[in-house]
Parts: structure tokens; sequence; C-alpha cells
């Protein structure tokens, strides 16, 4: 799959080891910065993130900052993004079998490289159910978007 990926400057370091362990999970990446620890403010990177998700441009998205709760907030501002924070490994599955997330966010202050990619492994390898229940639920999720 192609994967984008992006971080605030408190989760630079975390993505850093986060596109190594993707690329060697055999996923192509896309990286939308930040590259160092200059203040850049999430949005911004979660909204050019959140834009290669909508356009096709990537499968699924990532996005690491200070505690993945920011990134997920405006993630989930964009049409089309079903983001989640994710710190353990159940969640980190269940969210796309049954909400069809296509977007987890972890914070680099709460997990370090390990359970971060385990995390990963879990979100990336986790497939969206086909079952009527979940397709329903995610349905309602999208016609919200359009009610306001
Ligand atoms: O966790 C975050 C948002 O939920 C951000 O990554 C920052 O860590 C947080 O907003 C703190 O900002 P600061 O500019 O690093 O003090």
């Amino acid at each position: 799959m192609k994967i984008v990926i992006g971080s605030d400057h408190a989760g630079y370091r975390l993505k850093a080891s986060v596109v190594e362990y993707v690329e060697s999970l055999g996923h192509e990446v896309v990286d939308v910065g930040s590259h160092d620890d200059t203040p850049v403010d999430f949005p911004d990177i979660a909204k050019q993130m959140a834009g290669k998700v909508t356009s096709g441009a990537a499968a699924r998205g990532l996005m690491v900052c200070g505690t993945g709760v920011g990134a997920s907030i405006a993630a989930n501002k964009i049409r089309g993004i079903r983001a989640a924070v994710c710190h353990d490994i159940h969640s980190a599955h269940q969210c796309v079998e049954h909400d069809d997330v296509n977007v987890m966010c972890i914070g680099a202050q709460i997990v370090g490289p390990w359970l971060a990619n385990d995390l990963i492994k879990a979100y990336l390898e986790a497939e969206f159910s086909t079952s009527e229940e979940f397709r329903r639920r995610v349905e309602k999720l999208n016609a919200m978007e359009n009610e306001g």
C-alpha cells in the first residue's frame, strides 16, 4: 500500500523510525514532514496528510504528534477521514475492522518506537469487515458529514 505519514515537531523523531518501519513492511511511504524540531502547527500537517488519503494518492495515513490527540481532531475535520488515536493493539486493528479508520494517530510522548511499530503493523494488516452492521455504521458516519 501507499502510506502517507506526517508529524509535528513533537513527533518528528518517532516519525523517522515509523517511516523506516513502514518501508520495511514493503509499503511505499509519502512523507509530508516535519523533518526537525522547528515548531509547526499540527493542523497544517494533518491537512496535508489527510489530503493524500482523500485524493486517493495514499491508501491510509499515519500521524505522530505529542499525544496523537490534536492530530486526530484535525484529521477528522476533513471529509472522508476517519481518524483514531490508538495506543493499544486491540484498538489499532479493530478501528479498521469495525470503523474503517483510514488515519491512525500516535503520540510520541506516550509510546516508544517498539510499541509504535506493533501498533502500526496491527493497523496496516487490518481490513474493514464485510459484515453489514459495520458497513451500516460507517455509512451513518458518512451521512453525518453532510448533516453538519
Ligand atoms: O500533542 C500535540 C497536540 O495534541 C502536539 O504535538 C503538541 O505536543 C502539543 O500541542 C504541545 O505543543 P508544543 O508547541 O510542543 O508545546
